[in-house]
């Protein structure tokens, strides 16, 4: 019986639109002022900084290299853990100042209630960093949705595609691994979870609906159909 629900947040509770065309546009304007601002000031700043002159092997004082690398890095949509780090911090400053609102799907919005209401427990794990997973659910247009989640995972536990991460979170929860549903828009990452024996749905939230066997939801009203059976 699924008794946690963990979730991805691009593609699935929230749109790629608002990821790609919001959140990232933001992070690489305000990143510069930022960056400068708060790279004596704050240690937090200077370590993400550190570490991505050691990935990038730029020099760790030249922050114009430096920032020009996150910026590349944002293009790209790389993972990096210090990019994850430091567009979280300032997104909370958007979020803070009204600038931004998290998006979620207002069926996302709905079954996430009703499920936390049901007694199922929720997660999530996304590439963002924890600090932006909790802003973008603490300040979204539907409200704040943090009461709703009993805690949250991001690359610290590994990248998304590795069952290793999957495996080092059910580790972390103490549950079974059937007993857990991990909701995504990546096939790839659905993989990795199904190695561990976690159920999945692939959430294909636009375009045509694939020919596969794997369980695929529209939105979270056909997912809680699924939940329902289980
Ligand atoms: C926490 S909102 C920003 C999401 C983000 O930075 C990202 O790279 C999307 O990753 P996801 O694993 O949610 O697809
Ligand atoms: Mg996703």
């Amino acid at each position: 019986m699924i008794r946690v629900v963990l979730t991805d947040i691009e593609g699935t509770t929230s749109s790629i639109s608002f990821v790609h065309d919001v959140l990232f546009p933001y992070a690489s304007e305000h990143l510069p002022g930022y960056i400068r601002g708060h790279h004596r000031t704050h240690p937090a700043v200077a370590e993400q900084l550190a570490r991505v002159a050691e990935v990038s092997g730029v020099d760790d004082r030249d922050l114009d290299a430096l920032i020009a690398v996150l910026q590349q890095w944002i293009e790209e949509d790389r993972k990096e853990n210090a990019l994850k780090a430091l567009q979280g911090m300032v997104w909370a400053q958007g979020y803070q100042n009204g600038e931004l609102k998290g998006h979620i799907y207002p069926d996302a919005a709905d079954y996430l209630q009703r499920w936390h209401d049901r007694g199922l427990r929720l997660f999530v794990y996304s590439s963002g960093s924890v600090e932006a997973q909790r802003l973008i659910f603490g300040h979204s247009q539907e409200g704040d949705f943090t009461p709703f989640f009993s805690g949250y995972f991001d690359t610290a536990v590994g990248g998304k595609k590795e069952p290793q991460s999957y495996q080092n979170i059910l580790a972390e929860l103490g549950v079974e691994p059937a007993s857990v549903l991990f909701l995504s828009d990546v096939e790839a990452e659905l993989d990795a979870a199904e190695v561990t024996g976690m159920k999945t749905a692939w959430l294909v939230r636009d375009g045509e609906l694939p020919g596969t066997g794997r369980f695929v939801a529209r939105d979270f009203s056909e997912v809680d159909a699924l939940l329902r059976k289980r």
